[in-house]
């Protein structure tokens, strides 16, 4: 079997902006299928390597293909609209039914244009995706009465309305609470069936809010790469302390990841550690 299409790839990254160097050498390879977490402390890198991915920013040097364009040699508005791009910061202020949030994913748009009409197949499309993220019974809700989760759920159709081959998704379950954030991971976990060639890059700052379908991780500090890779390789109780520089213990348990300070003491027989 030939290896999955490469969907994204950064060599030797660097990135500066007024006199400082932000990142130094970042590398990475992401392929059709594959579930990426992308994780690391505060002011670690993150949001700047999900620009290059969402071929928003262009590298200093180095180079950054995605869907098999180089940033700074193809037009970035078309390849933005091959990328999903979740972001709970959403801009949306006005009353939009969660049917007209997820029809925005196909203009590219906040609000909904003017004069603009969804064809009816992009109309039965967009109930469909509804269907599928669970929101069927909130279709015709408007955005300002959804609570997070939903909204979450709802960002998620939209992004994927456009057919996406790559789809990031940031910090998705901030300020979730916890049967919210299940919920929206279990959401996650589903689209490897539903959509087997997606690939995805997920950022967080917390084992515990990577989805169980996870594959790899790019685990950064410093603006570096502490490790990447299949995620069972790259998330170890060394690795996972050297980006947060503090002893953590990492362990993997019917699926899930949890990191906690290491202590002193016997290990829990339930826990696998990493
Ligand atoms: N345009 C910019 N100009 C100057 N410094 C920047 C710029 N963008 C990012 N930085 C700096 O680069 C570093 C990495 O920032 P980035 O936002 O990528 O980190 P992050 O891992 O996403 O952090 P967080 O988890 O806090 O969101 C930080 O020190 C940040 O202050």
């Amino acid at each position: 079997m030939s290896p999955a299409e490469v969907v994204l790839e950064l060599t030797d990254v660097v990135f500066r902006r007024q006199d400082k160097e932000i990142l130094h050498g970042v590398s990475c390879t992401v392929r059709a299928g594959e579930h990426w977490a992308l994780l690391g402390p505060n002011g670690a890198g993150k949001s700047t390597v999900l620009g290059f991915c969402g071929a928003l920013t262009h590298p200093t040097s180095g180079t950054v293909r995605v869907l098999g364009g180089q940033l700074g040699k193809v037009e970035l508005q078309a390849l933005r609209r091959e990328i999903g791009h979740v972001d709970p910061r959403h801009p949306l202020r006005s009353p939009l039914s969660v049917h007209d949030v997820v029809l925005t994913g196909l203009t590219g748009s906040v609000d909904t244009p003017p004069r603009w009409q969804p064809t009816p197949e992009q109309s039965a499309q967009a109930t469909e995706l509804i269907e599928l993220l669970g929101l069927t019974a909130l279709a015709n809700e408007r955005w300002p009465t959804l609570s997070q989760g939903e909204r979450g759920r709802a960002l998620i159709a939209r992004a994927l309305i456009g057919e996406p081959r790559l789809l990031l998704l940031d910090e998705p379950s901030t300020g979730l609470d916890v049967a919210a954030r299940e919920q929206l991971l279990e959401t996650v976990d589903l689209l490897t069936r539903s959509h087997p060639e997606l690939a995805s890059i997920l950022v967080t700052h917390h084992l515990e809010e990577l989805p169980e379908t996870t594959t790899h991780a790019l685990l950064v500090s410093g603006g570096a790469v502490v490790t990447a890779g299949p995620i069972d390789q790259a998330l170890t109780t060394a690795s996972v302390s050297r980006a947060f520089g503090h002893p953590i213990r990492v362990a993997r348990h019917d699926g899930r990841w949890s990191a906690r300070a290491a202590r002193r003491g016997g290990a829990d027989p339930a826990e696998e550690v990493a």
